[in-house]
């Protein structure tokens, strides 16, 4: 097997005296999918905060690409999350005053190497090249998240962390951004870790893992 690209490893995490997560271990490598599900309050979003190197956890480890990234510094922290990391949320989180390719371009603000083909390939491919010049308040919430996802592989990621990608959509856009994010994800190599109570996207993950109580069930 391939080194994971991205794993926790007896991860847990307290918050105000409550065990939030309690020793989850999970990781995936190249081109690899997962789909981790819970309840309500199951600490899904704070797995992914945890994932997403947006915090850390009081005891045991998140390695990317086999390093620890646990103990380093926040500019250390932000660096290997540009780096390594795109992220998809649930409320899109597109900056409303930047058009849709522009917000697809943020990722690549920091790099030296700029790669706007790559970002307008990515763009046609979900299906939203026409509407690349427009604002994120005159597209649909499927258009808003497909840009999301353009915005999430802009920097060729190792791993895309998706938040309940689909909780605002309703069930034929959860079917078509389903289908596109896992598309991309498959034609891109990347490996994709999506936290979701939504059933509907089920059918689309051979991998699952649930989350209750903090704890991951066997
Ligand atoms: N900073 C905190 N201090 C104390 N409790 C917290 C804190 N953050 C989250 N919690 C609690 O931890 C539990 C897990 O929260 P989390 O947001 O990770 O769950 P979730 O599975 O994402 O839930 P949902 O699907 O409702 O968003 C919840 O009971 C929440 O109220």
């Amino acid at each position: 097997m391939s080194m994971p690209v991205l794993a926790a490893e007896k991860v847990s995490v307290e918050r105000s005296g409550m065990t939030l997560l309690n020793e989850v271990s999970l990781s995936v490598s190249s081109g690899d999918r997962l789909l981790v599900r819970g309840p309500s309050g199951a600490g899904k979003t704070t797995l992914f905060t945890m994932l997403g190197l947006l915090d850390e956890p009081e005891e045991g480890r998140v390695l990317v690409a086999g390093a620890d990234a646990t103990g380093l510094s926040e500019r250390e922290r932000a660096r290997l999350r540009r780096e390594t990391l795109g992220f998809v949320f649930q409320d899109f989180q597109l900056v409303p005053d930047l058009t849709a390719r522009e917000n697809a371009l943020l990722p690549q603000t920091h790099g030296s190497d700029r790669d706007e083909a790559w970002v307008e390939k990515l763009l046609s491919t979900l299906g939203v090249a026409d509407r690349q010049d427009h604002y994120p308040a005159t597209l649909s919430g499927g258009e808003k998240q497909r840009v999301a996802i353009a915005r999430a592989l802009a920097n060729r990621p190792d791993v895309i962390l998706a938040d309940e990608p689909t909780g605002q959509l309703d069930p034929e856009t959860t079917e078509q951004v389903a289908s596109l994010l896992l598309d991309v994800q498959e034609s891109t190599g990347t490996a994709l870790v999506t936290i979701s109570h939504d059933p509907a996207l089920d059918s689309y993950f051979v991998e699952t893992k649930t989350l209750r109580d903090g704890r991951i069930m066997e």
